[in-house]
């Protein structure tokens, strides 16, 4: 099978810092994996790999089999990043938005069409044609969203989408994920938000230090065990 995140022996070393100590990991479409842990566990620095954003110092990251490394524009056909502050031109509405970054990643809709994306991602239709300096956290998350599915990503990678969103922002985020991963979009995310990581997640792997410690499927563990099983690793 080839699965759509893989990553083998993953290995960064920072000037004097071993962020991530020979990562593996594989991620099949559908799956929603949460990586959870403690400021400067490794979370960031995994998913930063998987972007190409910075260099692995051994081991290989994939990308629908791909290796990231060798094929760094490729890769990126299937990938959508979302981080905590999703990145937007404030001047400009939602729509022009997505249709700059559509349009940027090959894909030109008709007006329509991208409206059709902003609102099925849950943007409010009044918001559609309002400049994005004007919009909340929640609505930036969703036009996000709605710029990885204009672009066809088969990959999402999160990190801490839903921190700073009040509750019924994040709830809506959640479940949008969950909608995509029934379409088999994959998702991989890091969030120190342990509830929603059981609520959307299939899978929630543990980081310390460097080091995936633990991976459980979340259908098997409520909310309570699996906060349980955090704080055991943390201590
Ligand atoms: N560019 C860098 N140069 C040096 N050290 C770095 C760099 N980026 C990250 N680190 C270090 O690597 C370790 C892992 O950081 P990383 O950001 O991956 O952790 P994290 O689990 O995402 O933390 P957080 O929850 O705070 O986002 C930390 O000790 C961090 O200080």
């Amino acid at each position: 099978m080839t699965y759509i995140l893989e990553a083998k022996e993953l290995r960064k070393q920072y000037a004097d810092k071993l962020a991530l100590r020979g990562l593996n990991l594989q991620i099949a479409p559908g799956e929603v994996f949460c990586l959870l842990g403690q400021n400067g566990a490794g979370k960031s620095t995994t998913i930063n790999l998987f972007l190409g954003f910075v260099q692995p110092t051994a081991g290989a990251a994939f990308v629908n089999g791909l290796e990231v490394a060798t094929n760094p524009i490729k890769i990126k056909e299937y990938l959508a990043y979302i981080p905590e502050q999703v990145m937007l031109y404030p001047h400009l509405t939602g729509l022009e938005n997505l249709a700059l970054f559509s349009s940027l990643a090959g894909y030109k809709y008709p007006q329509w069409e991208l409206v059709q994306y902003l609102t099925d991602a849950g943007l409010p239709a009044e918001a559609v044609q309002r400049r994005v300096g004007t919009y909340s956290k929640g609505m930036r998350q969703k036009v996000g969203i709605a710029i990885a599915v204009a672009k066809h990503a088969k990959v999402l990678l999160l990190d801490e989408p839903t921190s700073g969103l009040d509750p019924k922002a994040s709830n809506e985020f959640s479940e949008l994920l969950r909608r995509l991963s029934g379409q088999g979009t994959a998702v991989l995310m890091a969030t120190h938000d342990i509830f929603r990581a059981k609520e959307v997640g299939t899978r929630v792997g543990i980081m310390r230090e460097g080091e995936l410690v633990d991976v459980r499927p979340t259908a098997t563990l409520n909310a309570q065990e699996l906060e349980q099983l955090y704080l055991t690793f943390m201590n």
